[in-house]
C-alpha cells in the first residue's frame, strides 16, 4: 500500500491532475494538496499531498474511479483494515464492559475513508509541519506509515515520536470513540512533522460512522449511572463533522458537544 501510494504520488502532474479537487463533497476520488488549508480557513500551509478515497466498502465506489498505479492494493488493502477494525471493536467493547458486538452494532466502523499521504522532503522543516496538531473527528483510525518516522502523539504535554515499527500499524482513539465511551477512552492529540530527507508516506483509514440523521450518536447508556452522567450531548454525525471544520483544526471539537 506503501508502494502503490508513492507511485500515485510520483506520477506526472498531468496525471494526478485529472484527480485534483479541495471540495470534499465534490468527488470519491480526490487528489489534494495541503488538505486542510480552505477546510479550516487555515492559515499556514502543510507540507504534504493526499489521495482521499471514500466509498471503498461500502460499495458507493466503481473501481474505475480509482487511479489505476493503486487501484488493486487499495481494494485489498481496505479489505484487511476493515477486518481488523472488528477484531479492534470487539476487544474495545469487552474493555468498556460491554458485548463484544456493542461496537459494532453502534455502526460506528461505518464510512471508511482512506487518505493516502505523501509528505516530500522539505528543505526547511523548521517553518512548517506535515500535519498540524490535531485528533481526528472519527471513532478509529488505523494509520499505515512508512519507516521514515516523524508521527508524534501528544503525551503528559509533551510530543513523543510514534517510532515506525516494521509491518506495525498505529490505532488512534478518534474524538467519537472518546464520546461514545464517555471519556474512558482518550482521542489521540498527534501532528506530523518534515524532514529534509523524503519523501515520508503513510496511509490512515478513517471510520466514521453513520452520517444521515435520524441516528444521533452519544455516550452509550450502559456506560452511564448516577455515579457516571453523561459528559456529552447525542448528535446527529454530521453536526459533529461541520463544527469540527469550522473552528481552528488544533482546537478540541469535543468542548462543543460537552454538556
Ligand atoms: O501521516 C500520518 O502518519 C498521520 C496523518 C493524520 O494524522 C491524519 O491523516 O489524520
Ligand atoms: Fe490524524
Amino acid at each position: 500500500m506503501i508502494d502503490g501510494t508513492r507511485k500515485f504520488h510520483e506520477q506526472d502532474v498531468e496525471v494526478k491532475k485529472e484527480y485534483y479537487s479541495s471540495d470534499s463533497t465534490a468527488r470519491r476520488v480526490r487528489y489534494d494538496s495541503n488538505l486542510h488549508l480552505y477546510k479550516t480557513k487555515g492559515k499556514t500551509a502543510y507540507w504534504k499531498d493526499s489521495l482521499i478515497i471514500s466509498g471503498l466498502v461500502s460499495g458507493h465506489n466503481e473501481p474505475e474511479e480509482m487511479p489505476e498505479v493503486c487501484r488493486k492494493t487499495s481494494l485489498e488493502y481496505i479489505n484487511h483494515v476493515v477486518k481488523l477494525e472488528d477484531i479492534l471493536l470487539g476487544l474495545l467493547s469487552e474493555a468498556l464492559g460491554l458485548k463484544t458486538n456493542h461496537l459494532k452494532a453502534t455502526e460506528c466502523d461505518k464510512k471508511q475513508v482512506m487518505v493516502c499521504h505523501y509528505y516530500p522532503a522539505c528543505p526547511q522543516p523548521e517553518l512548517t509541519l506535515g500535519t498540524q496538531k490535531h485528533t481526528d473527528p472519527v471513532f478509529l483510525t488505523i494509520v499505515l506509515q512508512d519507516q521514515s518516522g516523524g508521527l508524534q502523539v501528544m503525551c503528559d504535554n509533551q510530543w513523543a515520536d510514534v517510532t515506525p515499527i516494521e509491518h506495525g500499524l498505529v490505532v488512534n482513539i478518534g474524538d467519537l470513540l472518546q464520546i461514545l465511551s464517555n471519556d474512558k477512552f482518550v482521542s489521540a492529540i498527534h501532528r506530523v512533522v518534515v524532514k529534509k530527507v523524503g519523501p515520508r508516506i503513510s496511509v490512515a483509514c478513517f471510520f466514521n460512522g453513520v452520517s444521515t440523521p435520524p441516528k444521533l450518536y452519544g455516550p452509550i447508556k450502559e456506560l452511564i449511572s448516577e455515579e457516571n452522567p453523561p459528559l456529552y450531548k447525542d448528535f446527529p454525525l454530521v453536526d459533529y463533522v461541520t463544527k469540527f471544520f469550522s473552528k481552528p483544526l488544533d482546537k478540541t471539537g469535543l468542548d462543543l458537544f460537552r454538556l
